[in-house]
């Protein structure tokens, strides 16, 4: 899996808002939103392009189009729908596929409550959205899901990272022969004994949305 932490000031410093306590929801999703859009920036620099011939007003000129079939955008409910704005946006012709993922607060196992993906996603290009990978379990399911379906390369795009989790995506992605990239703006310390990111932001979801039961 190639791992990329988007060293930017400008994502260090929205990053530093976002995880402010005292940071309100609307800020909280309005940060998110950007920061995406500077994450995609770099996680979109592998997107399938074809050359096409095009004219100005002045000369012929070669250039490049978006393959078809575009992308896929998949974000991981709940949390994740708070970066799919941001993805479409730089990727506007983007289909978006929704899994709905929670895991269990105590045991820290992960189920999956809704799949509106499209069948078949054979030879497809597929970017991941979900602000946290903590464990690894919600993404290390999500992307066999994608695998199994037939997408041939991933990016996974994340606000933070804990070291654990990472290990865990790395190992489990060890036997694929599909390339993994996450894409990350910063990678924390270490997961405290309920399975949250330290120093982290809390729990993306209830700071987008509110608390969930
Ligand atoms: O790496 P893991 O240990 O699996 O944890 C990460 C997952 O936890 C959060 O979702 P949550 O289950 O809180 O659902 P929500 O988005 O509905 O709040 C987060 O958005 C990830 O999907
Ligand atoms: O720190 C964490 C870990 C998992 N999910 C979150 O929303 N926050
Ligand atoms: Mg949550």
């Amino acid at each position: 899996m190639r791992i990329q932490v988007v060293d930017h000031p400008l994502v260090s410093h929205k990053l530093t808002t976002l995880r402010d306590e005292n940071t309100d929801s609307p800020t909280f999703r309005r940060l998110a939103d950007e920061l995406v859009t500077l994450l995609a920036y770099e996680a979109t620099r592998g997107v399938r392009v074809r050359e096409v011939e095009i004219k100005t007003p002045v000369a012929p000129a070669t250039g490049v189009k978006l393959e078809t079939p575009t992308p896929l955008v998949v974000p991981i409910l709940r949390a994740g729908l708070g970066m799919l704005d941001g993805m479409v946006r730089l990727l506007p012709t983007a289909e978006v596929g929704f899994l709905g993922m929670v895991r269990d607060e105590e045991t820290l196992e992960v189920s999956t409550y809704a799949d509106r993906l499209p069948k078949d996603l054979s030879g497809r290009q597929v970017y991941v959205v979900d602000p946290m990978l903590a464990t690894g379990a919600t993404l290390a399911q999500a992307i066999r899901f994608l695998v199994e379906r037939g997408a041939n390369d991933i990016t996974a795009i994340t606000l933070l990272a804990a070291p654990e989790g990472i290990a865990v995506l790395e190992n489990e992605m060890a036997d694929l022969e599909v390339p993994v990239t996450l894409v990350t703006a910063a990678v924390d310390e270490k997961l405290n004994e309920k399975g949250y990111i330290v120093p982290g932001l809390g729990d993306a979801g209830d700071r987008l949305y509110g608390v969930a039961h």
